[in-house]
């Protein structure tokens, strides 16, 4: 188990040594995979990450668990297809390299998934789709159709038309968030955000060499957003911020979110088995010795 430093939080024992394990119950699972575990540093695909991850969530799926995938990329992807090192300024660039990748994002994914006999289907949304009652009824239905035919969603932030997060200079579209929004709205058990970073940190690891992995996060509150800083990546955009976001709404509606590493997907058959990986984020303490 690991030891208190303040209010919510459990830092692992021994500056990392997981112990315990953790009751984990979820049949309704949202994995979101960030551009950083699905682009390599050097702009590259990362072509074991689509493969790994197809291949955990057609387990998963052929166990009759319920995934829905939410999946950035498409600016990564869209950068390595046209031999751009880095986004160009203007909006209208972006999200025209966006729609480029975006095709080739689902290309890769129909691939891999077609080899593990999954069926998948594009799923583009704007974070305030659920906000019409209208459009909510619409996006239940076929998430609810597509879950009943075994097929996994793949959604992403429909980048063309959705603005309202853009700075229009540096950041593009927050699937942290939309995940979250996703989980929320399709009721689902858990929340897996994988990211370049085995979880949350007491401070940003890729700048401070000290830094500690905490295991648990029972509440977010001002302390934890201090340090949580931006984006570790030449492709990723939330960085820790609107991961901790994403966390504060799960916990607010009592859904379970585990922040872990998305090196190898597989990760995600120790988080359903309890195994203290990442961090969890839990109103209730749920590690046992
Ligand atoms: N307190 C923290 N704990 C862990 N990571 C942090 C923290 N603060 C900032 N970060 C940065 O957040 C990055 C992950 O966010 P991001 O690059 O947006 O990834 P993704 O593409 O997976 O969404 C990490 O690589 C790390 O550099
Ligand atoms: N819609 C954008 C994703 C934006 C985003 O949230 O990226 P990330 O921080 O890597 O999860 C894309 O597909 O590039």
């Amino acid at each position: 188990m690991g030891v208190s430093i303040q209010g919510g939080l459990f830092l692992y024992k021994n500056g990392g040594e997981k112990m315990g394990t953790r009751k984990i119950n979820a049949n309704r699972i949202v994995v979101k995979v960030g551009t950083s575990s699905l682009i390599h540093p050097n702009g590259a695909i990362n072509l074991e990450t689509f493969d790994q991850l197809a291949y955990t969530l057609s387990a998963l799926n052929n166990q009759g668990k319920e995934l829905i995938l939410v999946s950035s990329g498409a600016m990564g992807v869209g950068l390595n297809k046209m031999h751009l090192k880095q986004r160009p300024a203007e909006i209208g660039a972006q999200q025209a390299l966006s729609a480029i990748g975006q095709s080739e994002l689902m290309t890769l994914f129909t691939q891999r998934f077609d080899h593990y006999l999954t069926d998948i289907a594009q799923v583009l949304l704007t974070h305030d789709i659920f906000d019409y009652p209208k459009s909510n009824k619409f996006v239940m239905d076929t998430f609810n159709c597509l879950l009943k035919d075994n097929v996994v969603p793949v959604v992403n932030e429909n980048d063309t038309v959705a603005t309202d997060e853009l700075d229009h200079r540096t950041t593009f579209g927050d699937n942290d968030q939309l995940s979250a929004i996703v989980a929320s709205h399709m009721n689902a058990d858990l929340l897996i955000v994988l990211s370049d970073i085995d979880g949350f940190y007491d401070q940003n690891p890729k700048k401070f060499t000290d830094a500690h992995l905490i295991s648990e996060v029972s509440n977010v509150a001002d302390d934890e957003f201090t340090v949580a800083g931006g984006s570790g990546s030449r492709f990723g955009t939330g960085g820790m911020h609107t991961k901790l976001l994403a966390a504060q709404r799960m916990l607010a509606e009592n859904r379970q979110m585990v922040l872990a590493n998305g090196k190898d997907p597989q990760i995600i058959f120790d988080i359903l088995a309890g195994k203290p990986v990442g961090t969890l984020f839990s109103k209730e303490c749920v590690t046992h010795e």
